[in-house]
C-alpha cells in the first residue's frame, strides 16, 4: 500500500484547505509521523467517532461513496514500454484509475511508487499495482506490454513462441476480471500476438487492437517532416501491413495540405526515383534496430502512440489509426492474419475499416506480409 507520510511539527504552520493543523484539538508530539493510506485518503473517508484523530477533526464524513470507474486503464508489464505508456496516458488525463501488473514485483512496486509521488502534478486519483490480475478488474482498456523483448539484432518474429507461453496465462486472467474491456496489444511480434490474443480471449475482433503500424506511421510522418521542414502533424501518409520489417508505405496517399507528392514526383517510393524518397521508409524500418542498439529498447514514441490509441477509444473519438486488426477478406487475403489498416476507433474498439485503394505493388506487399505472418502463425502451439 502506498503511504503519504506527513511529518507535522507543532512549530511549523501546516495547513489543509486553509485550516491550520496546529489549531486542531489533537496533541501531536513534535516530529510525530502521520501516515495516511493514499488510496483511501483520496476518496473514501471513514467516520471517526470513537478516537480523536487529526483526520477526524479536519474532515466531517458527509456521505458514503461507491467507487464509480469510468475510464479505468490497466497496463500489463511495467518495463520500459509499459511505463512509457503509463506516463503518456497520465499526461493526457485519460483515466481515473491506472492499474499496473508485472511478475517482477520489486520493479512494479518501485515504478508505481515513483508515479504516485507525482500525484500533485496529475489530475487523476488512483494508481494501484499488484502481481495479481484482480487489480485490473473492470478496466475499460487493458494495454499488454508484458513479455520478452528483442535482443540486439534479434527480429520481432523470433519472439513468438516465448511470448505465446506468457500470453496463455495472462489473457485468461485479464478476461476473467474485465470481460468487456478493449485490449491493446503492444508486445512483439505485435501482429502475431494480436492474433494470439484474439484466439485466447474469445473476444469479438473489434475489441482486440494491435498497436501495429501506429508507431511506424508516426516515424514515417516525422521523417517526412524532417526532410521537408514541415511539422509531422501536417505530413499525411500511412504505413500499413506488418509492424516492422515488411511494413508497406502507401506512397500513393502521401500528401501535404492535400497535395499528393506522387503528382510532383511520379516515381516516388520506387527505385527509379532520382531523389530516393523510398529511403524514408527504409529508415523507418531501420530505426527500431538503431535505437535498440543505442539504448537497449524503444519506449517513448510507442508510449505516446499507445496513449493516442487509448484516447480515441476512451473518448469515443472515431479517429482513424493504422492499427492491427483481422484483415481476412481484404486485398484478397484468405488467412486469419492481423495487419494494420486504417481503422476507426471508438468506445467499442474498431468499428470500421477504411478501404485504402492500394497500387498493385503495395497490394502485393500486403499479401506478402500476410503470407510471412501466416507461415509463422500456423505452427503456433496454443
Ligand atoms: N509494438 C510496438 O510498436 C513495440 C513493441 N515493443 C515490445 O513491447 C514489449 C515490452 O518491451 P519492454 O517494455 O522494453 O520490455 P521489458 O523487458 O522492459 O518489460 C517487459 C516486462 O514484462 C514483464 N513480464 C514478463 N512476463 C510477464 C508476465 N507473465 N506477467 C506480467 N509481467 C510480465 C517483465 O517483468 C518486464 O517488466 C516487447 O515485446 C517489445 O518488443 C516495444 C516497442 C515498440
Ligand atoms: C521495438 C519495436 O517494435 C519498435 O520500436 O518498433
Amino acid at each position: 500500500m502506498a503511504w503519504a507520510a506527513g511529518i507535522l511539527r507543532a512549530s511549523k504552520r501546516v495547513s489543509a484547505a486553509g485550516v491550520d493543523l496546529r489549531d486542531l484539538s489533537i496533541a501531536l508530539r513534535p516530529s510525530r509521523v502521520l501516515r495516511v493510506p493514499l488510496s483511501r485518503a483520496w476518496w473514501s473517508v471513514t467516520p471517526t467517532s470513537t478516537m480523536s484523530t487529526l483526520k477526524g477533526e479536519l474532515i466531517q464524513h458527509f456521505s458514503s461513496e461507491e467507487p464509480i470507474l469510468h475510464n479505468k486503464v490497466s497496463i500489463i508489464g511495467t518495463g520500459s514500454v509499459g511505463m512509457a505508456c503509463a506516463i503518456s496516458i497520465i499526461a493526457k488525463g485519460l483515466t481515473d484509475e491506472l492499474a499496473l501488473v508485472d511478475s517482477n514485483e520489486e520493479k512494479m512496486k518501485g515504478e508505481t511508487m515513483d508515479l504516485q509521488h507525482g500525484s500533485v502534478f496529475m489530475k487523476m486519483p488512483k494508481i494501484v499495482c499488484s502481481k495479481d490480475f484482480h487489480v485490473t478488474a473492470n478496466s475499460e482498456v487493458v494495454v499488454i506490454t508484458a513479455g520478452a523483448r528483442q535482443a540486439k539484432d534479434e527480429t520481432r518474429l523470433n519472439l513468438v513462441q516465448r511470448n505465446v507461453a506468457i500470453f496463455k496465462v495472462m489473457i485468461a486472467s485479464i478476461v476473467k476480471h474485465s470481460p468487456r474491456c478493449k485490449l491493446i496489444v503492444v508486445s512483439n511480434p505485435v501482429d502475431i500476438l494480436t492474433y494470439v490474443t484474439w484466439k485466447l480471449s474469445g473476444f469479438p475482433k473489434n475489441r482486440i487492437i494491435g498497436s501495429g503500424c501506429n508507431l511506424d506511421t508516426a516515424r514515417f510522418r516525422y521523417m517526412l517532416g524532417e526532410k521537408l521542414g514541415i511539422h509531422s502533424e501536417s505530413c499525411h501518409g500511412w504505413v500499413l501491413g506488418e509492424h516492422g520489417d515488411s511494413s508497406v508505405p502507401v506512397w500513393s496517399g502521401v500528401n501535404i495540405a492535400g497535395v499528393p507528392l506522387k503528382e510532383l514526383n511520379s516515381a516516388i517510393g520506387t527505385s527509379k526515383d532520382p531523389e530516393q524518397w523510398g529511403n524514408v521508409h527504409k529508415e523507418v524500418i531501420a530505426s527500431a534496430y538503431k535505437i535498440i542498439k543505442m539504448k537497449g529498447y524503444t519506449s517513448w514514441a510507442i508510449g505516446l502512440s499507445v496513449a493516442d490509441i487509448a484516447e480515441s477509444i476512451l473518448k469515443n473519438l472515431r479517429k482513424t489509426h493504422p492499427v492491427s486488426t483481422k484483415i481476412k477478406g481484404l486485398y484478397g487475403i484468405k488467412e486469419e492474419v492481423f495487419l494494420s489498416v486504417p481503422c476507426i476507433l471508438g468506445e467499442n474498439g474498431i468499428s470500421d475499416i477504411i478501404k485504402v485503394k492500394l497500387s498493385p505493388t503495395e497490394e502485393a506487399q500486403m499479401v506478402k506480409s500476410a503470407e510471412t505472418l501466416w507461415k509463422i502463425q500456423k505452427d503456433i502451439k496454443f
